[in-house]
């Protein structure tokens, strides 16, 4: 045969789990997660010839999982990967790469005429949470703290002007655009980040917060006036670059992707023309198609 195995890997994913913990005061918190496990090692054998004899079944990586959270605090996903991560590493010795993913469910306290309730709770944003812990033996862990669906919209401040097939572009002709110059739009995204942490022990709960403040700071601007936005492309810097800033020095590379949620203007629906609204005041959600605009951006480690 001329084929011949060159990567394998193999884990368990959607294990999920809950951790309670009683505090002494009748306060209780909680903590989901959903994790995926894969290992790297020397078991090529189970793919070439069917041999187990060094599979750590699948079934296993799930039971490990829930015997580690009966011992271990679930409140940062980072450091719950890291002791997943080091204890396949520690375990069984033919073991060469770990990578924990881990999912957190966004349950915020509810709260009964101001007064946060000792065990209740409720589902209170779109957003998740997630971190990526990969570890190679011998080294240390390399840390990806990161959110999904993290939904914002802003009813003005946003413009986009001045692009191909309108005055002031590089083509001011273009028999492709229909878009016309907007300067006043309504700017929604679901934003999905991924950032890497300088070392395996950075404050990562704390980064967690200062990254979504920095994202929501940048793209709305102060409480009264807001902050302008030319186009979805600067903002995503800027949220960025604000985050990066924010946790410094335990973040050095962010990815960030904001597809957008458009809401359209009726003139653009096909209903009756009477029914445009003059206000600019009145819109339809469309799901797609949609923008989709990413980019990165680095700490600049010379300023350090
Ligand atoms: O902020 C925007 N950037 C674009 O690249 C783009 N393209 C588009 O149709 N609308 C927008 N808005």
């Amino acid at each position: 045969m001329s084929g011949h195995l060159s990567e394998h890997a193999y884990g368990k994913i959607k294990i999920r789990v809950m951790k309670l913990n009683r505090q002494s005061s009748g306060r209780h918190e909680i903590h989901e997660l959903t994790v995926n496990t894969l290992l790297w090692g020397d078991f090529a054998d189970s793919w070439t010839t069917g041999s187990n004899t060094k599979i750590v079944a699948t079934e296993t990586q799930k039971n490990t999982v829930y015997q580690l959270a009966r011992s271990h605090d679930l409140s940062s996903p980072e450091e719950f990967g890291k002791v997943i991560a080091s204890h396949f590493l520690s375990t069984y010795h033919w073991i060469t790469k770990v990578q924990v993913t881990l999912f957190e469910d966004p349950w915020g306290r509810i709260h009964i005429d101001q007064e946060p309730h000792n065990h209740a709770f409720t589902k209170t944003t779109t957003e998740r949470r997630y971190a990526k812990v990969v570890q190679s033996r011998g080294a240390p862990a390399k840390i990806t703290g990161g959110i999904l669906n993290f939904i914002v919209l802003k009813s003005t401040q946003s413009s986009f002007t001045g692009f191909v097939g309108h005055k002031g572009s590089i083509m001011e002709k273009d028999k492709w655009t229909t878009l016309g110059e907007s300067t006043d739009r309504i700017f929604s995204t679901s934003v999905e980040s991924e950032w890497e942490y300088a070392s395996d022990k950075a404050p990562f709960n704390e980064c967690y917060e200062r990254v979504k403040t920095a994202f929501i700071k940048n793209f709305a601007g102060p409480a009264k006036e807001g902050v302008p936005s030319p186009s979805a492309q600067l903002t995503q810097h800027q949220m960025c670059l604000g985050a990066i800033e924010a946790c410094k020095p335990h973040i050095t590379d962010i990815k960030i992707i904001t597809p957008n949620l458009h809401y359209m203007p009726l003139s653009s629906l096909n209903v009756p023309a009477h029914m445009h609204a003059t206000n600019n005041d009145v819109f339809f959600p469309i799901d797609g198609p949609s923008g989709y605009i990413t980019s990165s951006a680095s700490l600049n480690r010379s300023k350090l």
